[in-house]
């Protein structure tokens, strides 16, 4: 029996080596870098790997590492850009159409857009030397037809004079002059001013020195006399670098705010604006320094990092590049991944910036960088340094319904099959998903309802006999039909006041969200318990708080002695989610003095605020999320330091129709809305919803403990 030889890839490349008619992959490859047009220094590297390659065996493993390495080179966008524009007004109606509402964010994108569209527009100047006028005029000429300002200059030191009093962007110098000469004058501007490119006019028989002059630091070279189709290209290339270097110079946007506000597709519909590309990074769990800068070549199956590996995916390097969730970034003893990013972020640096593998500079100072994050307060200080933040906050249940009709619903139905059937949904429907089914500042479980909805929709339809029957109008009776059993309770609004139990407002990552402070009272020696997995800085709250009533006990009400038999327990319910922070100290007080003094505190009354040992109580963060998560647990009554008054009355009217937000400045200031019978605090405050107490003297004297339906045995 005869059995056909394999072919070893190393024979076969060999064989495609000695082949006369078909080139080697090694001619092909040299071919491919001849025509490249790399970078100086990429095409010193890569043809130095090649004739490492020349003399390699084929069969040797560093031949092909070698090989995928070259390869890699040259897929890479070095001096490819997409063509994009900086147009403000072609910016807003693409972020308008893309997104309902967000109305700051997009005031701060387009702001942040604006400066760079200024830059763009700004006419450049060009200071043109060269000692021959013909010359001189002849560039000055076409580059004036081009649009450019132009100047120029007989020699090195006539330029100098001219840069000290005019704004020069670029620089187009002959090699060879009197007095002073090109070089002289490249190595000056480079002192004095990097910023400028330099572009060098050489003569043919000079072109090693203008290889040298390269070495030294100029933009460009161009042979002598002057090709102006290639002095045109080569001005514009080079002015295009330097406005993009420029533009870069600014803060790096960071999108903050809890998951499904909008950051991601905002980024993409900055992209689409520009007319550039978009590439996500993301950044979730990412350990290992590695990944981003890749591994060393030494090492088997060595890669570049994501950063390189994205842009030779997108093929071009002005890319828009999302670093999703970077407040996600881990540290181990791989390396601190945040180091890379400080550097892939900072302008200074990054138009260097080296992956292992790739062992080269690539510049990055085209790519327009965004950040998200959920919580930047995790961030290094130094990364947070080079970034402007801008917030996205949670929606109201009125942004939400329209975002549902405008955006959601299409693209579900479409997805579901659904767009050429005649599927309404009412506001009813809508609003029933959003309060019932959903629980979130943002819109990722409200898509997904709405998804699920469709889906059963879509196998409804075929199902019918007919499989065209119409499925017509989707009311909140179909929503609670289809997605069953409610998922949500307006919990706040249902709850009965009781005994020890306060409810208050926090910031988390994931947006506002509501909890219930319980306390309990047991015979003991004055022991402060804590439970529900707290931070050092909740603890110590807790602790001023019982500090305060002990101190206060008299003016409270409350036996002088009771903490002498007693023990106090504070609870946070969900002990697995990890709590901190100062803002919950108003909260632990009114749950500790409704114990105390056996009155039951209202659930429907919602606080935020941190408390000092003399009952101030303090500013705190995330006003807009934690009224938006109150509003979503049916709260009536908001109460917020008077400290926040600015950011209160600068939240819209959406945000506080349907709750009665109160300012309160001290521990006095809670009781009387606290203690008080529903609907009554109605007629103390105003129409507008936000009403401030200025003094409250109430008498304290401990009441006796009306029956908790829910808990009889407690107080
Ligand atoms: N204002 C808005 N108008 C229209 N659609 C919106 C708006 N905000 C968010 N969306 C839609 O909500 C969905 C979730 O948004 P996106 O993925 O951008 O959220 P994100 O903030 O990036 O979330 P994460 O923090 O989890 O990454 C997307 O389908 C997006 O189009």
């Amino acid at each position: 029996m005869f059995f056909k030889k394999r072919i070893e890839p190393a024979e076969e490349t060999s064989r495609h080596q000695t082949a006369p008619s078909s080139p080697s992959p090694l001619d092909l490859l040299r071919g491919r870098i001849r025509e490249a047009h790399l970078p100086h220094l990429v095409m010193e590297a890569v043809t130095g790997e090649l004739e490492k390659l020349e003399k390699t065996e084929p069969a040797v493993a560093e031949y092909s590492v070698g090989f995928n390495y070259i390869e890699l080179v040259l897929s890479l966008p070095w001096n490819v850009s997409s063509q994009c524009t900086f147009d403000l007004e072609r910016a807003q109606r693409v972020l308008d159409t893309r997104h309902y509402g967000l109305a700051q964010v997009k005031q701060r994108i387009l702001e942040f857009l604006a400066a760079k569209t200024l830059c763009s527009k700004a006419r450049q100047s060009i200071l043109i030397v060269d000692d021959e006028e013909i010359a001189r005029a002849n560039m000055e000429h076409v580059l004036k037809k081009e649009g450019y300002a132009c100047h120029c200059a007989s020699h090195g030191a006539e330029a100098l004079e001219i840069m000290a009093r005019e704004d020069i962007d670029l620089i187009i110098t002959d090699l060879k002059m009197e007095r002073m000469d090109g070089i002289e004058l490249l190595q000056h501007v480079n002192r004095t001013s990097p910023e400028i490119p330099v572009i060098m006019v050489t003569g043919f028989a000079t072109v090693s020195s203008a290889v040298d002059a390269l070495k030294k630091g100029a933009a460009h070279y161009l042979g002598k006399p002057v090709n102006l189709d290639e002095l045109r290209k080569t001005v514009k290339e080079v002015l295009e670098k330097k406005l993009f270097v420029q533009m870069g110079k600014g803060p790096i946007l960071c999108f903050t705010g809890p998951p499904g506000t909008g950051k991601t597709s905002v980024g993409k519909a900055i992209a689409e604006a520009l007319q550039r590309q978009f590439i996500r990074i993301s950044l979730a769990g990412l350990r290992d320094e590695a990944e981003l800068r890749g591994h060393r070549r030494t090492y088997v199956g060595a890669l570049p990092g994501r950063v390189i590996t994205e842009l030779k995916r997108a093929g071009v390097n002005n890319p828009v590049l999302m670093l999703d969730e970077i407040d996600k970034i881990g540290q181990d003893f791989r390396g601190d991944p945040a180091s890379v990013l400080l550097e892939v972020l900072d302008p200074e640096q990054n138009t260097h910036f080296t992956d292992h593998y790739l062992e080269l500079p690539f510049d990055l100072s085209r790519v327009m960088f965004i950040a998200t994050a959920n919580d930047v307060s995790t961030l290094p200080r130094p990364l947070l340094d080079r970034m402007e933040c801008i917030e996205f906050s949670g929606y109201t249940e009125k942004e939400k319904l329209h975002i549902a009709q405008q955006f959601i619903l299409p693209r579900q139905l479409k997805l579901a099959g659904l767009s050429k059937f005649s599927v309404a949904f009412t506001s009813e429907a809508l609003s029933r998903v959003i309060n019932d089914y959903t629980r979130e500042s943002g819109l990722r479980n409200l898509e997904r309802q709405i998804s699920d909805i469709c889906r059963k929709i879509a196998m409804m339809c075929l199902k019918s006999t007919s499989g065209q029957e119409e499925p017509g109008q989707v009311d909140a009776a179909t929503v609670s039909r289809l997605l069953g059993p409610r998922k949500f309770y307006r919990e706040a609004a249902e709850a009965v006041p009781q005994v020890g139990v306060a409810t208050g407002m926090v910031w988390a990552e994931t947006g506002g969200e509501i909890i219930s402070v319980e306390t309990a009272r047991m015979p003991g020696s004055g022991t402060l318990l804590l439970t529900g997995s707290l931070g050092e800085v909740l603890r110590e709250s807790a602790q001023t708080v019982l500090s305060f009533l002990r101190s206060k006990s008299e003016a409270f009400g409350i036996a002088a002695d009771f903490y002498q038999h007693s023990d106090l327990h504070v609870h946070f319910p969900s002990g697995a989610i990890p709590k901190d922070g100062p803002s919950a100290g108003v909260t632990i007080f009114a749950a500790l003095l409704s114990l105390l003094t056996g009155r039951p505190a209202r659930r429907d009354v919602a606080m935020t605020g941190e408390m000092t040992l003399t009952g101030r109580i303090l500013p705190v963060n995330g006003i807009r999320e934690k009224v938006l998560a109150a509003k979503r647990a049916g709260v009536r009554v908001v109460l917020l330091p008077l400290a926040n008054r600015e950011e209160v009355e600068a939240l819209e009217g959406d945000v506080v129709a349907g709750v009665r937000v109160l300012l309160v400045a001290n521990a006095a200031e809670l009781l009387e809305p606290l203690f008080a019978p529903p609907g009554s605090e109605e007629e103390k405050t105003p129409a507008s919803g936000v009403g401030m107490f200025q003094t409250v003297s109430l008498d304290l004297a401990p009441q006796r403990n009306p029956v908790d339906p829910e808990n009889p045995d407690r107080g």
